[in-house]
């Protein structure tokens, strides 16, 4: 009998569907990419392990909010395989012709990367006071002139797919500087010009970036 992994959330107490097969199989990740159409394959190479087993999403297995355990094959012939979605929000601060970026140090996903400010959006919250919210836990920085940009989803597995908000904004005083409140999760924080953007980047949004996507208002030659 073969042994599945599964996933159970402490925080709002439901139980994920289980992957189809962990062992080895990374599933189809692919990233749709509203209106430019997108598409990538990130997460493919995950050094994440749950059980020892690769697979292609990390956030079961640091988070607080997650814990994993070990389950028979039995157990679980008859469970829905509907895909649970998270969301995430990531926020492009826009200062000059400069976006803020941050490598990240998280063993969850994109270790190691750039990528901007950014977390998961919490129940009852709205995508700008979670744009504000996560900028200021990570940053210290105040925003201001929050908008809509784009979505992405990443289709992490049949199981997972986490759809992603971004949004800019701008500083609510331009004489802020950014602070690294997160050690843990970040090495820093930098401003860079689009035109010359520090790598690794962050797969999705090298991705974006590469085919085009530009976070500043069409009427700025900010780029
Ligand atoms: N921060 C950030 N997250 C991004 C970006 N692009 C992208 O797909 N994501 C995804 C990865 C995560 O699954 C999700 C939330 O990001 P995160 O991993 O930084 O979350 P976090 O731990 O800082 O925040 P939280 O869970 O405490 O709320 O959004 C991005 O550019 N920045």
């Amino acid at each position: 009998m073969s042994t599945l992994t599964r996933a159970m959330s402490l925080q709002v107490g439901y139980r994920l569907p289980l992957w189809k097969n962990l062992n080895g199989t990374t599933g189809v990740n692919k990233l749709t990419h509203s209106p430019q159409n997108v598409r990538s394959s990130l997460f493919k190479n995950s050094s994440v392990r749950i059980n020892n087993v690769p697979v292609v999403q990390a956030r079961f297995v640091s988070s607080s909010e997650f814990k994993v355990d070990t389950v028979e094959a039995s157990d679980t012939e008859n469970e829905a395989m509907s895909p649970v979605q998270e969301i995430g929000v990531g926020v492009f601060i826009l200062n000059d012709n400069k976006v803020l970026f941050g490598r990240r140090r998280s063993l969850t996903i994109a270790a190691n990367s750039y990528a901007v400010p950014g977390g998961h959006l919490e129940c009852g919250e709205s995508f700008e006071e979670c744009a504000a919210r996560e900028v200021k836990e990570e940053t210290g920085l105040d925003i201001n002139n929050i908008e809509l940009l784009t979505t992405t989803e990443n289709v992490i597995s049949d199981a997972l797919h986490l759809r992603v908000i971004y949004m800019s904004a701008n500083l609510s005083d331009p004489r802020q500087t950014p602070q690294n409140i997160e050690p843990d999760k970040c090495e820093g924080w930098e401003w860079h010009n689009l035109k010359n953007l520090p790598e690794p980047m962050f797969g999705p949004l090298r991705e974006m970036l590469r085919d085009g996507f530009n976070p500043f208002p069409v009427h700025s030659l900010c780029m």
